[in-house]
């Protein structure tokens, strides 16, 4: 059984909506106690983050409307000129039209005029469940809307893909119930819910029981990093292998130094005549040879290789299909992705393939869902981890473990930033860790090397900078795992 597996509904864990109906079925009784602790912490919050004032909350016909209706008697009970104005009531005997039953307070009608009239709008009208498109009524009811808070999601946002269901409301602030759900981190989503604040309602542990999360944000907590010991050698830290190619030799090079900076032991670089001649003189650290990959399989050290960075499409194929047969632990990336022009089953037997999203769409086709569900598709049908890089890099494992990385920073949009980050997915593997937890790690590594290094260089980074803050970088992920176990 793997770390994640076992970790259950961790703080990391992402909640989807068909994983709270059943938490729900789970907690019948306890529901009503659930809205109404739900309702408490919302209005808490608000109480928090913006001063009394003239409040509309917007409440739908299911859960997400009962949850309004509390929000708006505790804020009422504050002394806070509170007024609802539902969309829809909610159905006889349910449990939101319970929470509206104890609602005295005034009621008006759901229009433009009103949310004109209101400083702060509560959007309590549907929950992360929604699937069909927004109500033009509720659309244009929005865009009235001063300054809005989300409970669950904004409304028409899909909370397992982050897809927008039509022109969803723009929320200030956004309160995730017990746990964030996948689409709050996934784009466009993210950009609707302003800040996400996750909040306890008291939910009892035995609701998770039964439950086995799929979804994460990539957090050091999801994936142990091996630790140093007083016995390492070189070969006990691992060994990187690439093939370097003799013309856009700057790709390997990016990939070699970020896998030695993140700890790989050695790193073998090989290459043609005239290619190790040059790697030679800029890459001291590795050992270079012009060994054919025929020969380089045949050494049981050399399992993990990087492919593709810096490769033409000859070059891929002069390569790649050795170290596949030799069934070598291959990270595909740029050349690699190139070959496999819409044939993805050229690709089978790599373990990690690291495509944007224009790399991605080149192997395996328009994106018709989401990118999460391609992601997760095209893991399920090749057998390897797929790393669908952007500001939300989703990590998928062909069992259908997915992880969301938030941990990055825009100054990673560089030339030679994929090339980094292939090195240290290679430096993990070699390292021990399975290739969907060195993936995930990696990912996070990247982009905390990123934001350290636009730290201290003030904003502008090139690959290089990332390189040199990549020890760094694994340090913090170090920290922040003791951390977690200490607590
Ligand atoms: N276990 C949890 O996490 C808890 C969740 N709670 C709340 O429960 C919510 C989920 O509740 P629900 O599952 O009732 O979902 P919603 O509150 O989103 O309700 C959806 C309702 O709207 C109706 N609807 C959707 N589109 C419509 C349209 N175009 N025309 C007419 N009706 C339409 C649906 O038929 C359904 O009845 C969460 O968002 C959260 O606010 C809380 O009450 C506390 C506990
Ligand atoms: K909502």
């Amino acid at each position: 059984m793997s770390h994640s597996e076992r970790m259950s509904f961790e703080t990391n864990a992402l909640l989807t909506p068909h994983e709270t109906l059943q938490m729900d079925a789970h907690m019948s009784s306890s529901l009503e106690f659930l809205m109404e602790n739900a309702g408490a912490m919302v209005a808490r919050l608000i109480r928090q983050h913006f001063k009394s004032c003239r409040v509309l909350v917007a409440c739908g016909p299911g859960n997400n409307g009962g949850d309004g209706y509390v929000v708006a008697r505790y804020l009422q009970g504050w002394g806070w000129p509170v007024s609802v104005a539902p969309w829809k009531k909610p159905q006889h005997g349910s449990l939101a039209a319970r929470a509206a039953q104890e609602w005295t307070g005034p009621i008006v009608a759901f229009e433009a005029a009103e949310a004109m009239r209101a400083e702060l709008v509560v959007d309590a009208v549907f929950g992360a469940g929604l699937s069909r498109p927004l109500p033009e009524d509720v659309v244009h009811f929005f865009q009235h809307v001063p300054r809005c808070v989300a409970i669950d999601v904004p409304s028409g946002v899909d909370g397992v893909t982050g897809a927008c269901w039509g022109e969803v409301p723009q929320a200030l602030l956004t309160v995730a119930l017990v746990r964030k759900r996948p689409g709050h981190l996934l784009e466009p989503a993210t950009g609707r819910c302003g800040q996400v604040v996750c909040v306890d309602i008291g939910m009892p542990e035995e609701a998770f029981s039964g439950l086995k999360a799929r979804y994460w944000e990539n957090t050091p907590s999801l994936w142990p990093l091996p630790l140093q010991y007083e016995q390492d050698h070189k070969y006990t830290r691992g060994v990187v292998s690439l093939y370097g190619g003799a013309h856009m030799p700057g790709a390997a090079r990016f990939a070699s130094d970020s896998a030695r900076h993140t700890g790989a032991g050695l790193v073998c670089v090989s290459s043609s005549e005239e290619g190790a001649a040059l790697y030679r003189t800029v890459l001291p650290g590795c050992v270079v040879d012009q060994k054919t990959p025929y020969d380089s399989v045949k050494d049981q050290r050399r399992r993990v290789w990087v492919c593709g960075p810096g490769l033409t499409f000859k070059e891929v194929e002069s390569v790649l299909p050795t170290l596949l047969e030799a069934q070598c632990h291959v990270i595909a990336d740029a050349g690699a992705l190139a070959w496999a022009d819409g044939l993805p089953e050229k690709l089978r037997g790599v373990k990690v393939m690291t495509p944007h999203l224009g790399e991605f769409v080149r192997v395996f086709g328009p994106v018709r869902t989401s990118r999460l569900e391609a992601a997760q598709q095209a893991s399920k049908e090749t057998g390897s981890v797929i790393v669908l890089k952007g500001a939300d890099t989703v990590i998928a494992a062909p069992d259908g473990r997915t992880a969301i990385n938030r941990h990055a920073t825009p100054a990673l949009a560089t030339a030679g930033s994929g090339d980094v980050l292939s090195g240290i997915i290679a430096a993990l593997c070699a390292s021990g860790m399975p290739a969907w937890e060195a993936s995930c790690a990696a990912v996070w590594i990247h982009g905390e090397a990123g934001r350290q290094a636009a730290q201290a260089k003030g904003g502008w980074i090139v690959a290089e900078d990332l390189i040199t803050f990549l020890g760094k970088a694994r340090h913090a992920a170090e920290k922040s795992q003791k951390l977690s176990i200490n607590r």
